[in-house]
């Protein structure tokens, strides 16, 4: 989980949809809280500019350019609030009611241009805003911030009569707010994300089985047994649950020793995850040489094909010792239950068929090992 140095945004693009899918419901927050603000200051401004022009054609265009600044930005805040937006949305209606309310700024600055030196100041403010409340990736706040500046400069040339010192002074200003800006976004974004990837690491290390990488019975129990749990992952219809268990693997650890013995658990948990792709699907861990697969949406006869071709695989299958010297060979028993889901089955049915496949599973035991055992429970 790399951080790019300039822009502060992950390098890998799906660590950064991820992180960016996960802060998306704050980044709403921020961008409709950010932007109703800024329209209704906007608004408040109105009061300068009759302080400022009293009447006339002039004041006029004022107002219905404030005006246009705080719709477009009401209108925006409203969609960040009320709209299930995704993340280009959000990008979208950041820039803008940017270029909106800088180009609504250019007119106020136009229509009272005996006020430069106050206007430089509002732009500093404005930029500020631009860079650290209004959530946009870096590089367009950088190129709407950077545009906007050099379009006010080069009107303060062109309508004010400024001496050439007074220009340069507010020409460094504003650059120096664009630096100052920039570099503090960036700085935002590297510790945001470095916040997620603590959380990612821990949430793994909560989750996960260290040894294998499946999900442990915390998951399990707070994931999908959990109080509150009444819809089990993606609403299936069908359940089928599958509990297996490596053969004589304390033999397996007496003979060899118990880095080969997790050599072995390693592997078995490789091919159960290869195996077991779906993305409703889980895998847990369930004890110690015990795992358990969860699979919504599938009936019995798949339940069983799955377990069958796992239980062959794994039969066939030679797992290298700790040191690479020996190929290890077992096998593993499988009890496999399915259902048909009731409206609102949950936690309770997912027990029931978890109990009935540990049963399955030692009848598998008792039967020979290396088998399957299967039972369709009813509704
Ligand atoms: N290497 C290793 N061994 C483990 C781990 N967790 C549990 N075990 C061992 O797994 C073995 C389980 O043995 P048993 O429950 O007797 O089962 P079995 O030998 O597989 O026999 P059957 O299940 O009846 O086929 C025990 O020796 C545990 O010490 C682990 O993380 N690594």
């Amino acid at each position: 989980m790399e951080i790019n140095a300039f822009t502060g945004e992950f390098a890998d693009r799906t660590t950064e949809a991820a992180f960016l899918a996960y802060k998306l419901p704050q980044t709403r927050a921020l961008l409709g809280f950010t932007l109703a603000s800024c329209g209704l200051f906007f608004l408040f401004f109105f009061a300068t500019d009759l302080a400022s022009v009293h009447s006339g054609p002039t004041l006029t265009l004022l107002f219905f350019g404030r005006l246009t600044a705080a719709l477009t930005a009401g209108v925006c805040s409203w969609l960040a609030y009320r709209r299930s937006l995704q993340v280009a949305a959000t990008r979208w209606l950041a820039s803008i009611s940017k270029v909106v309310v800088f180009g609504c700024f250019m007119l106020v600055s136009m229509l009272r241009p005996h006020e430069y030196h106050w206007h430089a100041m509002s732009m500093s403010v404005m930029l500020s805003a631009a860079y650290l409340y209004i959530p946009n990736r870096l590089a367009y706040a950088v190129a709407l911030s950077l545009g906007a500046t050099a379009l006010f400069t080069a009107m303060a040339r062109e309508f004010y009569e400024i001496h050439p010192a007074d220009s340069l002074t507010m020409s460094m200003l504003l650059l120096l707010a664009n630096v100052f800006g920039a570099l503090a976004a960036r700085r935002f974004n590297i510790v945001s994300r470095e916040e997620y990837r603590a959380h990612t690491v821990f949430k793994h290390a909560a989750e996960r089985d260290h040894l294998t990488g499946c999900h442990n019975r915390r998951y399990l129990h707070e994931h999908l047994m959990g109080p509150g749990r009444e819809a089990l992952p993606g609403r299936a219809h069908r359940l089928a649950v599958l509990l297996c268990d490596i053969d004589h693997f304390k033999q397996i650890n007496d003979t060899y020793g118990h880095a080969d013995g997790d050599a072995v658990l390693r592997a078995f948990a490789v091919l159960l995850r290869e195996r077991i792709r779906s993305p409703e699907a889980t895998v847990v861990r369930y004890g110690g040489e015990e795992f358990l697969a969860v699979l919504p949406g599938m009936d019995l006869d798949g339940g069983v094909r799955l377990a069958e071709q796992l239980r062959a695989t794994f039969a066939a299958m030679q797992t290298p010792s700790a040191d690479g010297a020996l190929m290890l060979r077992t096998t593993a028993s499988f009890g496999v239950a399915a259902t048909d889901l009731p409206q609102g089955a949950g936690p309770t049915t997912l027990r029931d068929l978890i109990s009935a496949a540990d049963k399955l599973m030692y009848q598998a035991k008792r039967n020979g090992r290396d088998r399957v055992e299967a039972l369709q429970l009813a509704r």
